[in-house]
């Protein structure tokens, strides 16, 4: 592996984060469901796509400054959902909740975060955040996790819909992954316990999310969460149109296309080539997020093009906040911001609405 001083690009960001953070808690990040196609695929669908770059506009002024669900954001890059951030610093979401503030982003922080969505709220300020939620089968302490969510300042609920049960992670099987006690999650103290045991030939995670979640809920239980907080609802883990024109109709306010970062259905399809069918159902009518393999402006230039509204980025920001805590998340954030805007200027597109179909072709 190329050695690094000074991370210039998220690729750098990887090589340095991957000495930082322990093999087992490394693979849990790095790795993804089954024979990691789905994985592979996400970033494989990016080189698939040209930018058609347009010349003599003035591109004096790009900025990648955009709005979401009434957040002015300085770029449309957003923070993913993802589990036990101590995993990667002692500061865990604590500091990416500062770092993701001070570049000006969007923090999204997993129910399984290693400190309590309230300091995570905190440590955010004024800040833009949205809670991730798992719907779980105790529906006392799900409920109040929502409810803390809602009193904590959260301004939307996110329900991740692709994990009714969690994948086939063969790395985290092989390394025998359990937690240690200072990664544990903080939110729901019924879920310590089983994250430290497992099954035989199996994780603690995935022997613990098939306890904790609710493989039973349908379309229909969305208006029980509805009814228990008035925060806008939207759903991550849509990969189908048939599934966003029915979120459309249960009156999400935003979907994410994603599957997952490639952890759950081992699909050998980039969740890139399914965005565009994604978009022609949504039609407009609500924001339309993407994830997956979004590893530089250029991507976030491609993303846009085929009808997203913003990206959300997982194992970047990790490595981030394993290179440098807060500030290692904020230069991730504006390295993406800054080769966006330059990648906006070289296609002619000096504003994100302006970057529309025209400027991609299949390559
Ligand atoms: C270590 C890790 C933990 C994750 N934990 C969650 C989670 O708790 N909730 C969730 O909705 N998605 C979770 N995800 C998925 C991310 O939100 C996101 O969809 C994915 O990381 C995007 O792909 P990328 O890592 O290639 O950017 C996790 C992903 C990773 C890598
Ligand atoms: C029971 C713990 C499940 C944590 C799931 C976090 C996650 O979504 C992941 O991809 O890992």
């Amino acid at each position: 592996m190329r050695m690094v001083d000074q991370p210039l690009c998220l690729d750098d960001f990887e090589a340095l984060a991957r000495a930082k953070i322990r093999q087992d808690y490394w693979d849990y990040i790095a790795g993804g469901a089954g024979a990691e196609r789905a994985l592979a695929a996400n970033r494989a669908a990016f080189a698939r796509i040209a930018l058609r770059p347009r010349v003599l506009v003035d591109v004096s002024a790009c900025t990648a400054a955009t709005t979401l669900l009434g957040h002015e954001l300085a770029s449309p890059v957003v923070v993913a959902p993802t589990a036990y951030h101590r995993m990667s610093h002692p500061e865990g979401e604590l500091a990416t909740a500062r770092g993701a503030a001070d570049a000006g982003a969007l923090y999204i922080p997993s129910i399984f975060s290693n400190y309590p969505l309230e300091d995570v709220a905190a440590a955010g300020g004024a800040a833009p955040r949205w809670q991730q939620l798992y719907w779980l089968h105790d529906r006392e302490a799900f409920g109040a996790v929502v409810d803390r969510a809602t009193a904590a300042g959260y301004s939307a609920l996110v329900l991740t819909v692709d994990a009714p049960v969690i994948g086939l992670r063969l790395r985290d099987a092989r390394n025998a992954l359990t937690l240690d006690a200072d990664t544990l999650p903080a939110n729901l103290f019924a879920a310590q316990d089983l994250l430290t045991t497992r099954s035989e030939g199996s994780s603690a995670v995935a022997t613990q999310s098939l306890q904790a979640f609710d493989a039973s809920i349908t379309w229909d239980d969305l208006a029980w969460l509805r009814d228990r907080s008035p925060l806008p609802l939207v759903l991550k883990g849509i990969a189908t149109a048939e599934d966003a024109r029915l979120a459309v109709e249960h009156g999400v306010a935003a979907i994410v296309v994603s599957n997952h970062g490639g952890r759950q259905l081992d699909n050998p399809i980039g969740t890139l080539d399914i965005l565009p069918e994604v978009v022609e159902a949504v039609a407009g009518r609500c924001p339309v997020l993407f994830d997956g393999g979004v590893r530089t402006g250029h991507d976030v230039a491609v993303a846009l093009a085929l009808g997203a509204d913003a990206v959300l980025v997982g194992r970047p920001a990790l490595w981030g906040l394993a290179v440098g805590g807060a500030a290692g998340v904020t230069q991730v954030l504006r390295l993406l911001q800054t080769e966006l805007e330059r990648v906006m200027a070289l296609i002619g597109r000096p504003t994100v609405e302006s970057i529309d179909a025209s400027a991609v072709r299949r390559a």
